[in-house]
């Protein structure tokens, strides 16, 4: 189990995160928030590469910075970009690395043709990674956070770059990983975390603002989402009185899903929420959002 205990960060007088508490324990857990929120911030101290100005982390109930070297071994790491060089096949480069945290000729061989299998790249393992895909190039960054077999596989915005079709694939390959370690995956792309987080962590305001389920999350603003259809030149005066979610073009009309936290009118369909709709709530510009009120 990995604690986070009333850490704040400060950098000089800027504080970039207030007194966070937060549990994790096997599973995926998606770290949501706007660029800027301090996500980069929370995922580096949970990988000792920054330390907190106050509180601590806790591993199984040891102080992390303290474990050092025993920590690391625990701990799977990619960084929002990882440095390679294009000219190595995966294979050197994940070679290299493992060579790098210590592991011998033996151990790694092995682990390293498993990892290529894991991550669909054992059919070019041999190419130089200057021709491969975004897509590509991550699931390499996944073999070389792997390598370890770590406990805890910590991701700083794994999904930047892929297509459609790559990002099912590595969606579908962190929920596997998931089974038997902690994933933490840090993204500003809703669509990321959704289908595979078991909980989702929504920072504002330097604080933990949710920590909990996508269902539980979406619940926050059931029978507040609509949709509606509005002429063009209504639109603006529309936007302006409640919340736009999403626009479609519909024929002559625009289908409008917003929210509207009063009576409902007629001709507005109430909606499922879903956790796009809730972070577009949470974060939307100029206003603060005071959610005090309990989970329903
Ligand atoms: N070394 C630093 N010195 C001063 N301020 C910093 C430092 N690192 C981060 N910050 C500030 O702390 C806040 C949180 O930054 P952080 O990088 O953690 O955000 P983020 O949510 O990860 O965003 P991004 O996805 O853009 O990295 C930002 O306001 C940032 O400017």
């Amino acid at each position: 189990m990995l604690n986070v205990h009333q850490v704040s960060k400060n950098f000089g007088s800027f504080q970039a995160l207030r007194s966070i508490d937060l549990e994790f324990a096997n599973g995926v857990y998606g770290l949501l928030a706007p660029n800027g929120a301090g996500k980069t911030t929370l995922i580096k101290m949970l990988a000792t590469l920054l330390f907190p100005s106050e509180g601590e982390i806790t591993y199984n109930g040891e102080n992390i910075t303290a474990m050092d070297a025993r920590y690391r071994n625990l701990l799977g790491y990619l960084p929002q970009q990882f440095g390679y060089y294009k000219n190595d096949s995966p294979q050197k480069y994940l070679t290299y690395i493992a060579a790098l945290k210590g592991m011998s000729q033996a151990e790694a061989s092995p682990r390293i043709a498993e990892l290529l299998k894991l991550v669909a790249l054992e059919d070019v393992a041999g190419k130089k990674m200057k021709k491969f895909s975004g897509g590509m190039i991550q699931r390499v960054g996944i073999a070389q956070a792997m390598l370890n077999d770590p406990k805890i596989l910590i991701l700083d915005e794994p999904t930047a770059g892929l297509d459609p079709k790559e990002r099912v694939r590595f969606r579908n390959l962190l929920t596997s990983l998931a089974r038997d370690r902690i994933v933490i995956l840090s993204t500003h792309i809703v669509s990321d975390v959704e289908p595979i987080a078991g909980e989702v962590i929504m920072i504002k305001d330097q604080r933990i603002l949710y920590k909990d389920t996508v269902d539980h999350l979406c619940r926050r603003i059931e029978g507040r989402v609509f949709e509606t259809y509005v002429e063009h030149d209504e639109a603006e005066t529309f936007r302006s009185r409640y919340l736009s979610l999403s626009e479609k073009q519909e024929s002559s009309r625009l289908k409008i899903r917003f929210l509207h936290e009063g009576e409902a009118m007629p001709g507005w369909t109430p909606v499922m929420p879903n956790l796009e709709d809730l972070f577009i709530y949470t974060y939307r510009d100029g206003q603060e959002q005071e959610d005090k009120e309990p989970a329903k």
